[in-house]
């Protein structure tokens, strides 16, 4: 199919609501990216940082009619679109090209999640295999290698464990990889439930060890193990929530966390959780530890 692409340069206070406009103008795809040409951010991450000279590019099937949808985004952002030029794209299949930019990632001496299309680098070792389709959960996100990393310093032997916002099923399946009995997935997005599910089948996984649900009919089961990759925000708000459904003596891993945004977040579970020190990487802080009480 051939394709258009609309690309905006923006900064950091118009980037998201650019982002949406285009979306609501029939975008399949909309990436930001930095004019110093950094990484391409995951789909489905809410509150990112963005960088002061921002590139906004909504990816759309040619057919449009480039005024229409044009008018479309403007009407949404109730003002003209700053700096906007359409291109002409070769044909490609564009909403998985990022995937010729994923490789296997190392998160541990023994875990590696590696894209289900390459060859693991390490056979021996604990190999996840993954694609993560339409939901958020590559591997590469500092918020998911954090909990990645953490996963594999855990004696997880026979463990309980809850994914809570699951997306592409990365941790709960990392888990069970590493040797929890069971998960229980769980995310608002359905998308996210049918890439957690074909990624355990992916992983020879028994369906019946990685059950997935949308958040109301999750069973409130506690584990020994929570695992939750959803921002600072919700967080706080789950926090009773995330603590019912964590046993005491388990342990918990939160992430998705702005550094500046950990102490608010500690404060949250401090009454029931005993933390440990805190993890780093780039902006992105993890938070684990053990419920008290
Ligand atoms: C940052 S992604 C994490 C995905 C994956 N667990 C990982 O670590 O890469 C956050 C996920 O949480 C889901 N989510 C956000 N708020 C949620 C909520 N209140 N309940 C359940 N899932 C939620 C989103 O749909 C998204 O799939």
């Amino acid at each position: 199919m051939p394709w258009l692409q609309l690309r905006v340069d923006t900064n950091r206070e118009q980037a998201e609501k650019i982002e949406q406009a285009l979306l609501f103008a029939g975008a399949v795809s909309v990436t930001l990216q930095d004019n110093a040409d950094q990484p391409i951010l995951e789909p489905g991450l809410g509150e990112i940082p963005l960088w002061d000279q921002t590139r906004v590019t909504g990816l759309f099937d040619a057919e449009v009619d480039t005024a229409v949808t044009e008018a479309r985004a403007a009407s949404y952002l109730c003002e003209l679109l700053p700096n906007a030029r359409w291109e002409q794209l070769e044909d490609k299949d564009w909403e998985r090209e990022w995937m010729t930019h994923y490789k296997p990632i190392q998160c541990s001496d023994n875990l590696w999640i590696c894209p289900s299309w390459c060859e693991p680098p390490q056979p021996d070792a604990v190999n996840l295999l993954l694609d993560p389709g339409l939901a958020f959960g590559t591997g590469t996100h500092p918020t998911t290698f954090l909990c990645l990393q953490w996963l594999a310093g855990e004696n997880l032997a026979g463990k309980s464990v809850i994914d809570f916002g699951c997306g592409s099923g990365i941790l709960g399946i990392g888990a069970l990889l590493l040797g929890a009995a069971g998960a229980t997935g769980t995310d608002i997005d359905p998308q996210a439930l049918i890439a957690s599910r074909d990624n355990a089948a992916r992983n020879g996984l028994d369906p019946a060890r990685f059950p997935v649900y949308l958040p109301e009919q999750m069973p409130k089961e506690p584990a020994d193990v929570m695992l939750a990759n959803i921002l600072a925000g919700p967080l706080v708000e789950l926090a009773p929530q995330l603590v019912e459904l964590t046993r005491v003596g388990g342990r918990i891993c939160l992430s998705g966390i702005l550094a500046s945004q950990a102490e608010k977040v500690k404060a949250a579970y401090s009454p029931w959780i005993a933390f440990d020190a805190d993890s780093q990487r780039e902006d992105w802080v993890r938070l684990a530890g053990t419920r008290t009480r």
